[in-house]
């Protein structure tokens, strides 16, 4: 029996993780066993406490499983597969991967493992990438486009922060960057048609990946071509892939700090500093303790807005705030959560 493995991308705060929590439990539901594989460019694994504890998890932290993390994804992959004979695995990205690596690696474990990339779902923030697109076509923007190419299955997230008439445009922007994935408009990522999920067909992903995801220049396909030729040839594929893929620059540029909080901050003050964070911080996240409130936190931030949970973590967890954004000062963002600590 091969394991199917679904590969959930998306920009960083689409709604990967709200996905997630979906997919397990309707697979629950349906008498199936999930298991979880996190990677997150901060040192802390903050979605894994919003995911259920009966759920065998593993996590890759602290760089993206792209690049440097590679290895380590097979490994914990093939860890998840002999230890826990899960039905399906799930592996959420860090949103700043570029799927077509993180695909490479997954398929690596294909290679010596009864398990197969099934599906490709990329979660799209439909009011970011629009935003994007009318403003400066940079790398966060081409890295969202990649992402949404690669997919076998699109899920338009966020519906409820667009008018329709943006609904209609943002479909059409996608559509024109990938005509075959299934395409799905939702919010908070809620589907209604979850078969592909429970009764999987052939594997879509690999198809899509070789077919579908050209990039848009001549070096791409060059690269592309070679790519696949290392899957076919097998034995120098570390080589090809190297070759293919030396170049980082997609995500060089997004940075994360993690801070572990000292003093806990107050509630309001920390809430009124979130919604002025500039612009270059994209997202944030993290638990914290407020002076003011007898409870513990988790903090989402995304793209402009914020929400606050309360949580109880499980094991021991620290009061951590993670950011992750472009080219932002990271000295300055220190202290400006000392300030908030000492204020
Ligand atoms: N307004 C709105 N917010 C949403 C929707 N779906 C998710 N969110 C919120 O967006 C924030 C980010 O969601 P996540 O599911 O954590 O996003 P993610 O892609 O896993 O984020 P990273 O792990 O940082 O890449 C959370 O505060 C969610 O509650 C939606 O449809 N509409």
């Amino acid at each position: 029996m091969m394991v199917p493995i679904y590969l959930l991308s998306g920009f960083l705060g689409s709604g990967k993780t709200t996905l997630l929590q979906q997919m397990i439990e309707q697979a629950q539901s349906a008498g199936l066993v999930p298991a979880v594989l996190m990677n997150e460019l901060g040192e802390v694994n903050l979605d894994g406490q919003l995911v259920k504890k009966d759920v065998a998890m593993a996590e890759v932290l602290g760089g993206c499983i792209c690049c440097s993390m590679r290895g380590d994804l097979s490994l914990e992959l093939n860890q998840l597969l002999q230890q826990y004979k899960p039905d399906l695995i799930i592996v959420e990205s860090t949103g700043a991967a570029h799927p077509m690596e993180s695909i490479d690696a997954i398929t690596e474990t294909s290679m010596y493992k009864h398990a197969v990339l099934q599906e490709i779902v990329t979660v799209v923030d439909g009011e970011h990438v629009l935003a994007r697109a009318k403003a400066k076509k940079d790398k966060t923007y081409r890295l969202m486009l990649d992402q949404i190419r690669c997919a076998t299955r699109l899920v338009l997230n966020k519906a409820d922060r667009l008018h329709p008439e943006q609904l209609v445009e943002l479909e059409q922007l996608v559509r024109e960057e990938n005509e075959h994935a299934q395409m799905v408009t939702t919010t908070q990522c809620q589907l209604d048609d979850w078969s592909w999920l429970l009764q999987p067909e052939l594997p879509s992903a690999t198809v899509s990946t070789y077919e579908g995801a050209d990039r848009p220049n001549d070096q791409a396909e060059a690269d592309h071509t070679s790519h696949k030729e290392a899957h076919v040839q097998g034995a120098n594929h570390k080589e090809a892939h190297d070759h293919a893929y030396h170049d980082h620059e997609h995500h060089e540029h997004v940075m994360a700090y993690t801070h572990y909080w000292k003093q806990p901050p107050h509630s309001e003050q920390f809430e009124a500093w979130l919604k002025q964070l500039p612009e270059q911080i994209y997202r944030a996240k993290g638990i914290v303790t407020f002076r003011d409130v007898p409870s513990r936190f988790l903090f989402q931030y995304a793209y402009r807005e914020s929400d606050f949970m309360r949580i109880e973590p499980q094991g021991e967890v620290h009061d951590v705030a993670v950011f992750i954004g472009e080219h932002f000062d990271a000295n300055w963002l220190k202290q400006e959560l000392e300030k908030l600590e000492q204020a």
